[in-house]
C-alpha cells in the first residue's frame, strides 16, 4: 500500500515510510492510494476473533509489505495484552438500542492507548529493522500525552517530547506525564491552548533543517498509523451489533476528528455504518460546520471535557480530501485559506455529502454535567465528561433508519474526577496501577508560545543524552 499527501507535492511512501515521516512534507496528511474493501462474507469471518487477531487482520491491507501478518499478529498480541478487560473494547448495554464501547482499558484510561500501545510496538519494530532512532513531537489536550508517553518510555531508539498547554488539562491528565520518570521523555508546558501546541508541532516538521537533524515523527492522529490502528475496535463493534447483516451508527465525541476519522474509514472499507454522529463542546467548529456550513475557527474555550478543547480540527483535512474527490490541489487551497483566515470555505457539494452522513450535537458544560447525572440517574453508567457528550449525542440523533447506536467511551471517569463529582456526587478513584499518582514527583519545563524557544528546548532534550 502506498501514501499520498493530502496536498499531493510530497513524496509518496509505504506504511513504513508513513510511520516515521508523521506529516507530509508539504504540511498535508498520507492518506492510503486506496481503500482496502471487504465483502460481506469476508466481514462475517471476522466474527468472535480475539481483539489482538482482528486487529491485525483488519490493519494488515494498510500495513501491507512494510511488515508480514504474522509478524503484525505478534505485535498487536502485545499491544494488548496490559489491558485489563479479556475483550478489550468491551460492550456495555445502556438501552434498548444504545450501545457503549469502552476503549478505556488500556494502561492510561483512554482511547489512545488503543493505538499508541500498538504504534510503541510499530516503532520499536520498524526501527530495529532500519537500525535507525527518531525524536517524536506530540501535542495534546491530555490523553494523547500520557499514552504516548506510556507507549515509548525507555525505548532506546525513540525520544519523546510532548507539549500540552499549561493548566488546560485535568490534574489527573498532567501527572501521568510528568509523573514518568524516564530519561527519554520530555513534557513541556506550553503557555497557550492545543490548537498553539499542535500548531506548534507543525511549525516544527515545516522547519525542514530541524526535521531533518531531529529525525522527527508524530504520535498524533496527524499520523496516519494512528488512524489505522483506530479502525479495527470500530469493526468489532459493528459485528458484535450483527454487522455486515446489520448497520450500525457509531456516535463519537471528537475534538481532532481523528477518532471519527477512522469510524469513516471503516465504512468506507464496507463496513455496514449508516450514520457517524459526533459530539462537541462549546468548541463547536464541527457542529457549526455540519449544520450550516460555518467552518470558522473561534478562540479556543475551556470545558469540562478539556481533551476536546479543539478550534483546529487535524483530521477533518482527511475528510475534505475526500469530499473533493481526492483532489490535492483544491484541499491545499482550503487549508491555506483557512490558516489565513479562521474560515474554510467548503464547497457546498462537499458540504452535502458532509451532512448525508454525519449529524453533530454540541453541549455546553451544564448540559454535560446534565448528561453524566441523565445517564447515570437512568442507566447506572457513569461515564466521563468526554463520553457523555458522545452518549448524549447519540441519544439526541435522529435516524433515517432503525439501527443500533454504538457511542464510544474514550476516557475512564476517574481521569476527570472533579467533574463527575460535581454531576453525580461520586468521586470515582483511579485505579490500583496509578496510586501513587497524585504524590508523584512531577518533571515538566514550561515554554512560552513560541517555536524558536521550543525549538531550542527540544534540541537541548535531545543533545542531553546521545542515544540517537
Ligand atoms: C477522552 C477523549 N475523548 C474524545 C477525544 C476526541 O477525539 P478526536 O481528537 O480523535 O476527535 C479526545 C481527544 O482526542 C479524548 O482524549
Ligand atoms: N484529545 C487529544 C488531542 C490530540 O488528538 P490526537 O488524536 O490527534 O492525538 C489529547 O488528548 O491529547
Amino acid at each position: 500500500m502506498r501514501y499520498f499527501s493530502t496536498r499531493g507535492q510530497a513524496e509518496p511512501r509505504d506504511f513504513g515510510g508513513v510511520l516515521l515521516a508523521g506529516l507530509a512534507e508539504d504540511g498535508g496528511l498520507f492518506m492510503p492510494e486506496s481503500w482496502p474493501e471487504r465483502s460481506a462474507a469476508e466481514w462475517r469471518a471476522l466474527r468472535d476473533l480475539p481483539y489482538a487477531e482482528l486487529a491485525a487482520q483488519v490493519m494488515h491491507p494498510f500495513v501491507g509489505e512494510t511488515i508480514s501478518l504474522d509478524v503484525l499478529r505478534g505485535l498487536c498480541e502485545r499491544a494488548y495484552a496490559g489491558f485489563n478487560h479479556p475483550a478489550r473494547v468491551p460492550m456495555v448495554q445502556l438501552d434498548s438500542g444504545l450501545w457503549v464501547q469502552e476503549l478505556f482499558h488500556g494502561p492510561t484510561l483512554a482511547f489512545k492507548d488503543m493505538a499508541l500501545q500498538l504504534l510503541g510496538q510499530l516503532f520499536e519494530h520498524v526501527l530495529t529493522e532500519r537500525n535507525e532512532t527518531v525524536t517524536i513531537v506530540g501535542a495534546t489536550s491530555g490523553d494523547t500525552g500520557s499514552a504516548a508517553i506510556e507507549a515509548c518510555r525507555d525505548r532506546s531508539r525513540i525520544k519523546i517530547a510532548i507539549l500540552h498547554p499549561e493548566g488546560r488539562t485535568s490534574e489527573v491528565q498532567r501527572r501521568q506525564m510528568t509523573t514518568v520518570d524516564a530519561s527519554n521523555v520530555f513534557n513541556i508546558a506550553v503557555d497557550g491552548t492545543f490548537d498553539d501546541c499542535q500548531d506548534m508541532v507543525k511549525g516544527l516538521f515545516a522547519d525542514t533543517a530541524f526535521r531533518g537533524d531531529m529525525k522527527l515523527t508524530a504520535v498524533n492522529s496527524i499520523n496516519w498509523a494512528r488512524i489505522a490502528a483506530q479502525i479495527p475496535y470500530y469493526v468489532a463493534a459493528a459485528l458484535a451489533m450483527g454487522a455486515p447483516d446489520r448497520e450500525v451508527a457509531f456516535a463519537v465525541p471528537t475534538g481532532n476528528f481523528g477518532n471519527v476519522l477512522a469510524a469513516w474509514a471503516a465504512r468506507r472499507m464496507g463496513l455496514p455504518v449508516s450514520k457517524l454522529i459526533i459530539g462537541s463542546n462549546r468548541n463547536d467548529i464541527l457542529t457549526r460546520f455540519l449544520a450550516a456550513n460555518d467552518m470558522t475557527a473561534k478562540g479556543v474555550a475551556p470545558s469540562l471535557s478539556p481533551s476536546m478543547d479543539i478550534q483546529v480540527s487535524s483530521n477533518f483535512e482527511r475528510l475534505l480530501f475526500e469530499l473533493v474527490d481526492r483532489d490535492p490541489t483544491v484541499t491545499a487551497q482550503l487549508m491555506q485559506d483557512f490558516r489565513k483566515t479562521g474560515h474554510m470555505p467548503v464547497p457546498d457539494a462537499a458540504w452535502k455529502k458532509a451532512t448525508a452522513l454525519f449529524q453533530g450535537l454540541a453541549l455546553s458544560d451544564a448540559e454535560t454535567s446534565a448528561a453524566i447525572r441523565q445517564i447515570h440517574d437512568t442507566t447506572g453508567y457513569l461515564a466521563d465528561p468526554h463520553s457523555a457528550i458522545g452518549i448524549a449525542a447519540g441519544q439526541a440523533a435522529k435516524l433515517p433508519a432503525p439501527a443500533p447506536v454504538i457511542a464510544m467511551a474514550t476516557a475512564h471517569p476517574a481521569k476527570f474526577p472533579d467533574a463527575v463529582e460535581a454531576a453525580t456526587g461520586i468521586r470515582p478513584s483511579l485505579p490500583p496501577h496509578l496510586a501513587h499518582l497524585m504524590t508523584g514527583e512531577e518533571r515538566l519545563t514550561r515554554a512560552p508560545n513560541d517555536l524558536a524557544s521550543v525549538e531550542s528546548l527540544i534540541r537541548a532534550f535531545v543533545g542531553r543524552n546521545d542515544q540517537l
